[in-house]
C-alpha cells in the first residue's frame, strides 16, 4: 500500500540521517571528498550571502532501503475483530465472528458507524482491533467508504486491517469495484460468505499484514521521536517538496505552530540547499536561507539532504538544518538582532565561531549600543549649530546618559501635576522602589515577619455543576461576576476559573504537554498560596488579571500574534502573578528589613519573590509540575516568558513599559509619541513593529499590565468594589506601619480621613487612562476606555458631593458595603 511505502521510507531515511551523525561523529579525515568531514564541511561554507559557497555536491550511492529487522519486533497478540453490521442477526457477520473464535480471538460486533467510531476512541491503544469488518453491501444503510475515512482519521488506526464485504453480483459485474474501497482506506475487498474457514483464512492473513505494519508504525514513531528531540532543524517534504513533517526545532526557531498542514517548502526556505534537492541529487550538502514567522531577517545554515525512495523514484527528501550556535544564542537572548540588527553576520550563523568566545574576539564584534549611536548622532549635530540649538542639545544628551530614561518624573504642566495629596500619595507610591526616604518619619524598625500565616486550603472538591457551571460559562464576558465565583467557590475562584479557561477554552495541557489533572493540581496549589486574609490580593485578584487576561487573549490582534505556548505562559503569568503577597508593598517590606527585601537588594522585591515561588512551587513535585515534559528548551522559554510578564506588573516600570509600547506601536504625527499621550490627539496605531520578537515582548507586559489594574475600567460595580478591596488594604498597611513605628508609605490613606473618590480619580487619572487608550485602540476594545471614563465621571460626582471615606462612599451608593449590595442581589454559593 501506499501508505506503507511512505512509512518505509521515513524510516529508511531518518535512520539514515541518524548513521550518517554518527559517522560524521567519528569520521575526521577532512579531505573535500569525505562527506562526513566535519571540519572540512564547515570550512567550505560560504563567509558571506555574496560569496559563492562551495557547495559538496557529490552523487553518492543512495540511502540503504531497508529497516532493521530488530526495529519490526511486534509481540505476539491476541486476535481482535470488530465487526460492523447494520443488521441485527446477520449470518455472514456470524461467520466471520465464529472463524475468529476458532482462531483463538475475539469478536464484538457494533451496527452502526457511530458505534464503531465510538468504540475505536474508547478503546485503549492496546486494545484497539486488530481487524474491522465493515458490511459494504447496503450503502444506503451504512456508508462504508466514508466509515473507512473517519476511521483512518482517527488516532492510531493506520495499522488496523480494514476489510470491506460486498455482494458476489457486484463483485463479479465491475472489474474495478475495489478502487474506491481502496481510495478510502480499506486494505481489502471481500465477497460476501458465510463459509467461517473462507474467512478464517482471510482474517488471519489480515491480521499477519496488520502485525506488519503495526510493527513499521511503531518504528516510525520511535524514529519520528528521535528527530523531535534532536537540535537541528528538520523538514521532510514529499517528491513535490511539499513539507509533511518538521521537526520541534524547526518550528521552534521559524516560528511555526506544528499543526500547519503540507505547505511547499519554498515558502520558507531557498538558496544553493533548495537547488540541490530539485537538481535530483540523491544526497547533498549546501547552505540554506530560512524565513522565520517573527523576525525580518532570514538565517543562513548549514544543511544536509537526502531524496528517498523505495524505488528509483523520489518518494521523500529530507532536510536537516544545523542548529547553529548563533541561532541558539538569539532564541536564547531574545534577539541578538536588537544589538545588530541590519547586520546579520553570516560568517557568526554558518560557522563555529562563537563557540570559542575569547575576549579579543568579542572585542571585535561590532557591538554598539543604540544609546551610543543616538549620542553620537546628536553631538555631530551642534557642529556649527546655534547657539540656542547647542545649548538644547546638550541638555537632551546630559538626560540622555543618565541610565534612568525611564523613570517617571512629574511633568511641570499644569494639566499633568498631581495636586491631590491622596492622589500623590498614591501614585508616588506606586511609581517608587526600595525604602521610604523619610528619616523624620522613621521611628524604628523591625524585623518582624508581616507574611501573615496562610489559611490551609486544600483538596478543591472540583464539581462544577449546576449555577457554578452556567457562572463559568459566563467567563469570556467583560462583565464576568468575579465576586459572584468567589462566593460560590468559598474563596476558591482560581482552580475553578483555571481550569475553564486554561484547560477548557484555551487547552494549555496541549500546549505543555501535560494532562489535566497535573494543571488541576498546579492550579490548586498556587491558589493555596495566595493569602485569603487579603482583602484585595488574595486568589480572586488572581483570577480576575486571570479572565482579564483571557478575555485579551480572544481579541484578534493577539490571535494572530501570539503561539499557543505564549498565550499559555501570559495565563499562568497570570494566575500566578501575585502569589503568595503579604498585602503590604514591597516599600513595606524595604522598610522592614523583611527577609524578602533583604534576599532581593531592595529591587523589585514582591515580583521577583512571585516569579521565583512560582517554580519553587512548580518543580518542587511532579504531581503539579505542569512543565516535566517540556523539553529543555521549550521549559526555558516558557519560563522566561512566565517570569518576564510577573516582572513587568512592577508599578515602579509603569511608564517605561507604557512608553516603550506606545512609541513601538503609535506612529509619529506632530510632536514626539509620548507627547501625543498626553493630547487629545487620536494616537494612529502601527502594527508592522509585530515581526520583530523583542516587540510581541512588549504587547505580552503590556496585555499583563492593563490585566492587572484592569479593575478601574470594569463595570462600576466591580470596579468600586475593588476600590474598597485596595483601600482596605493600604488602611491595614497603615495601621500596621504605626503600630509598628515604621515610615508610613501613604500617610494619607488613613481609614478615618482618606477619600476614596479622590484616591481613585487619581489612579485613572495619572495611571489608567493612558494606558487603556494605548492597549484599547491596539486591541480594538474601546469598552476599557469607557468604563474607565463612566467610573472617573461616577467618583468625581462623589467627589462633588462631598463624598469621602470608605463608609460615606457606601452609605452614598445605598448599601452597607458594594459587596454587601452584590451578594444580595445574587444567589449565593452553590449547594
Ligand atoms: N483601583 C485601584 N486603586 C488604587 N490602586 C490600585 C487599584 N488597582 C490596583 N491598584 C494598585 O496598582 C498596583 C498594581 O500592582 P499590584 O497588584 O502589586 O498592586 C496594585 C495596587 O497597589
Amino acid at each position: 500500500m501506499n501508505m506503507l511505502a511512505g512509512e518505509e521510507a521515513s524510516i529508511e531515511l531518518v535512520q539514515r540521517w541518524l548513521q550518517r551523525r554518527d559517522s560524521d561523529d567519528t569520521d575526521t579525515g577532512s579531505s573535500s571528498g569525505s562527506p562526513g568531514a566535519r571540519a572540512g564541511r564547515r570550512s567550505s561554507l560560504a563567509l558571506t550571502p555574496e560569496d559563492e559557497p562551495l557547495v559538496d555536491v557529490a552523487n553518492r550511492s543512495p540511502p540503504p532501503a531497508h529497516i532493521p529487522n530488530a526495529m519490526l519486533y511486534a509481540p505476539p497478540e491476541p486476535l481482535e475483530l470488530l465487526c460492523v453490521f447494520p443488521e441485527r442477526a446477520s449470518r455472514v457477520c456470524a461467520a466471520a465472528c465464529q472463524a475468529v473464535a476458532r482462531a483463538g480471538g475475539e469478536a464484538r460486533s457494533v451496527r452502526s458507524a457511530r458505534d464503531a467510531l465510538d468504540a475505536l476512541r474508547r478503546d485503549s491503544d492496546a486494545k484497539l482491533p486488530h481487524v474491522i469488518i465493515v458490511d459494504a453491501r447496503q450503502p444506503q444503510t451504512l456508508d462504508a467508504p466514508l466509515l473507512a475515512r473517519a476511521i483512518r482519521g482517527t488516532k492510531n488506526t493506520q495499522h488496523i486491517a480494514l476489510i470491506a464485504i460486498v455482494k458476489k453480483s457486484a463483485y463479479l459485474k465491475d472489474d474495478f469495484v475495489v478502487l474506491p474501497y481502496l481510495d478510502a482506506g480499506f486494505n481489502r475487498v471481500m465477497v460476501e460468505t458465510l463459509s467461517s474457514t473462507a474467512w478464517c483464512a482471510e482474517i488471519l492473513q489480515s491480521r499477519a499484514a496488520g502485525a506488519s505494519a503495526r510493527a513499521h508504525v511503531a518504528a516510525v514513531a520511535a524514529l519520528a521521536a528521535a528527530v523531535d528531540r534532536c537540535r537541528d532543524l528538520v523538514a521532510i517534504t514529499d517528491d513535490q517538496q511539499r513539507i509533511l513533517l518538521a521537526n520541534k526545532s524547526w518550528c521552534r526557531v521559524l516560528g511555526w505552530r506544528g499543526d500547519e498542514g503540507p505547505r511547499p517548502l519554498a515558502e520558507t526556505a531557498g538558496g544553493e540547499a533548495m537547488r540541490q534537492a530539485s537538481s535530483g541529487a540523491r544526497d547533498w550538502e549546501a547552505p540554506v536561507t530560512l524565513r522565520r514567522r517573527a523576525a525580518p531577517d532570514p538565517i543562513l545554515l548549514p544543511c544536509r539532504g537526502a531524496a528517498v525512495g523505495l524505488t528509483k523514484s523520489t518518494s521523500h527528501i529530507v532536510f536537516v538544518c544545523e542548529q547553529t550556535h548563533a541561532v541558539e544564542t538569539e532564541r536564547g537572548r531574545g534577539s541578538l538582532h536588537s544589538i545588530r540588527r541590519g547586520s546579520l553576520d553570516v560568517r557568526s550563523v554558518a560557522s563555529d565561531g562563537l563557540r570559542r568566545t575569547s575576549l579579543a574576539k568579542l572585542q571585535g564584534l561590532p557591538l554598539e549600543a543604540p544609546i551610543t549611536k543616538v549620542i553620537s548622532l546628536l553631538s555631530a549635530a551642534t557642529e556649527g549649530a546655534p547657539p540656542s540649538t547647542v545649548a538644547c542639545i546638550e541638555r537632551a544628551v546630559d538626560m540622555l546618559r543618565t541610565s534612568e530614561l525611564y523613570s517617571p518624573q512629574m511633568r511641570d504642566d499644569p494639566k499633568m501635576r498631581v495636586e491631590d495629596p491622596v492622589a500623590t500619595d498614591l501614585i508616588g507610591a506606586l511609581l517608587s522602589q526600595g525604602p521610604t526616604n523619610t528619616l523624620s518619619s522613621r521611628r524604628s524598625s523591625n524585623d518582624s515577619t508581616v507574611v501573615r500565616s496562610q489559611t490551609n486550603r486544600t483538596n478543591i472538591k472540583h464539581k462544577t455543576t449546576g449555577q457554578l457551571r452556567e457562572l463559568l460559562d459566563t467567563a469570556l464576558s467583560w462583565e464576568f461576576e468575579i465576586f459572584r465565583l468567589e462566593d460560590m467557590t468559598r474563596g476558591r475562584p482560581l482552580a475553578h476559573l483555571g481550569l475553564a479557561l486554561m484547560g477548557g477554552r484555551f487547552d494549555i495541557c496541549a500546549a505543555l504537554e501535560c494532562d489535566e489533572r497535573t494543571l488541576l493540581h498546579w492550579l490548586t496549589i498556587i491558589e493555596t498560596n495566595y493569602h485569603s486574609g487579603n482583602t484585595y490580593h488574595n486568589s480572586t485578584h488572581a483570577a480576575d488579571v486571570l479572565q482579564a487576561v483571557a478575555y485579551f487573549l480572544e481579541k484578534d490582534r493577539l490571535k494572530s500574534v501570539l503561539e499557543p505556548l505564549e498565550a499559555a505562559a501570559a495565563l499562568l503569568a497570570a494566575a500566578a502573578h501575585d502569589v503568595d503577597h503579604p498585602g503590604t508593598s514591597s516599600a513595606f517590606l524595604c522598610n522592614a528589613r523583611h527577609p524578602l527585601a533583604v534576599l532581593y537588594n531592595d529591587v523589585s522585591v514582591l515580583e521577583s519573590h512571585h516569579a521565583a515561588l512560582t517554580f519553587k512551587i512548580t518543580l518542587n513535585d511532579n504531581r503539579v509540575n505542569i512543565f516535566k515534559n517540556l523539553d529543555r528548551d521549550t521549559y526555558k522559554q516558557v519560563r522566561h516568558n512566565v517570569i518576564d510578564m510577573i516582572l513587568a506588573t512592577e508599578m515602579t516600570k509603569h511608564f517605561e513599559h507604557l512608553a516603550k509600547f506606545v512609541n513601538v506601536f503609535y506612529a509619529k504625527s506632530s510632536g514626539s509619541k509620548e507627547d501625543n499621550m498626553h493630547t487629545d490627539e487620536p494616537l494612529a496605531l502601527d502594527t508592522t513593529a509585530l515581526s520583530l520578537p523583542e516587540n510581541v515582548i512588549l504587547v505580552k507586559r503590556m496585555m499583563i499590565k492593563c490585566a492587572d489594574v484592569s479593575n478601574a475600567s470594569r463595570p462600576q460595580k466591580f470596579a468600586f468594589e475593588w476600590a474598597r478591596r485596595i483601600a482596605e488594604e493600604y488602611f491595614l498597611q497603615t495601621d500596621e506601619e504605626k503600630a509598628k513605628e515604621l515610615p508610613v508609605v501613604m500617610p494619607m490613606f488613613d481609614r478615618a480621613t482618606c477619600s476614596i473618590p479622590r484616591s481613585q480619580i487619581g489612579f485613572i487619572d495619572y495611571i489608567i487612562i493612558d494606558m487603556m487608550e494605548a492597549w484599547a485602540a491596539f486591541i480594538d476594545m474601546p469598552e476599557l476606555v469607557n468604563h474607565a471614563r463612566s467610573n472617573h465621571a461616577r467618583w468625581r460626582e462623589l467627589d462633588e458631593a462631598g463624598v469621602s471615606t470608605l463608609a460615606d462612599v457606601w452609605r452614598a451608593l445605598g448599601h452597607a458595603s458594594i459587596h454587601g449590595a452584590l451578594q444580595a442581589a445574587q444567589p449565593t454559593a452553590e449547594e
